[in-house]
């Protein structure tokens, strides 16, 4: 059975990257990924903004909805204190062992829990299975006609608090309106867009930072 290239891009990580060094698998992602095969990871251009929102959050527990590979869990998790949590949840089944294996490469694998299904569907159990109180930073890169309804879901679970942040990605592209259009000229979010360019790739895309108030 020929390879994905999923499978291609962890082959890469495991032969190339040095184990329990998180900056070389991510750098050794993106060479791949600008170099041999494109892949719909958030990337180094838009994970600087990533980084700096991770950073200003500091989350003791954080939530990504849209695993893939692991490379925006292993973005993220490099960045938690030692008492934080990452909870990341995919869908696709065939993607998940291969971003446990990616993020054990990255030495992250006690900071990440990776929750397999939809996240309409876990978002609802966070409390009551995972033991989560609220969610300091969330990071939405799944379906993007689900960002509007899984925020939905994490205000109605009373899983945000004030100053939860939320960090959207394809604003731009494949683009997410129905999410804009929830937290912009709402008064239980403040806002801020982040211009930016699809990974690897001179096309335009943006993310958008939404802090709920409460
Ligand atoms: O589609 C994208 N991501 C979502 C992948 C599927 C998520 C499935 N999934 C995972 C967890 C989960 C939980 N609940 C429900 C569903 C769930 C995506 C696409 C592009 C892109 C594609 C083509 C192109 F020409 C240009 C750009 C770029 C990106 O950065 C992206 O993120
Ligand atoms: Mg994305």
């Amino acid at each position: 059975m020929d390879q994905s290239k999923e499978q291609r891009i962890l082959n890469s990580v495991s032969y190339n990257a040095i184990k329990g060094d998180a900056e070389s698998v991510l750098d050794c992602i993106d060479k791949y990924c600008s170099q041999k095969e494109w892949a719909m990871n958030v990337g180094d251009e838009k994970g600087l903004i990533l980084d700096k929102i991770v950073k200003e959050a500091d989350p003791t527990v954080a939530l990504e909805l849209g695993t893939y590979c692991g490379y925006s869990a292993v973005r993220i998790a490099r960045l938690l204190k030692p008492s934080a949590h990452l909870f990341s949840i995919e869908f696709n089944a065939e993607f998940v062992p291969i971003a446990k294996e990616i993020i054990e490469i990255a030495g992250l694998e006690d900071k990440v829990t990776i929750l397999e299904g939809h996240a309409q569907d876990i978002i609802p159990q966070l409390k009551t299975k995972y033991n989560v109180d609220t969610l300091d930073f969330v990071f939405l890169d799944h379906w993007k006609d689900r960002y509007a309804p899984d925020t939905i879901l994490l205000e109605q679970y009373g899983l945000l608090r004030k100053g939860s942040i939320l960090l959207a990605d394809n604003i731009g592209f494949p683009g997410a309106p129905d999410f804009l259009k929830h937290v912009r000229n709402n008064e239980h979010y403040e806002c801020t867009h982040y211009p930016s360019h699809l990974e690897y790739m001179k096309a335009p895309d943006a993310m958008e930072k939404a802090v709920y108030l409460g």
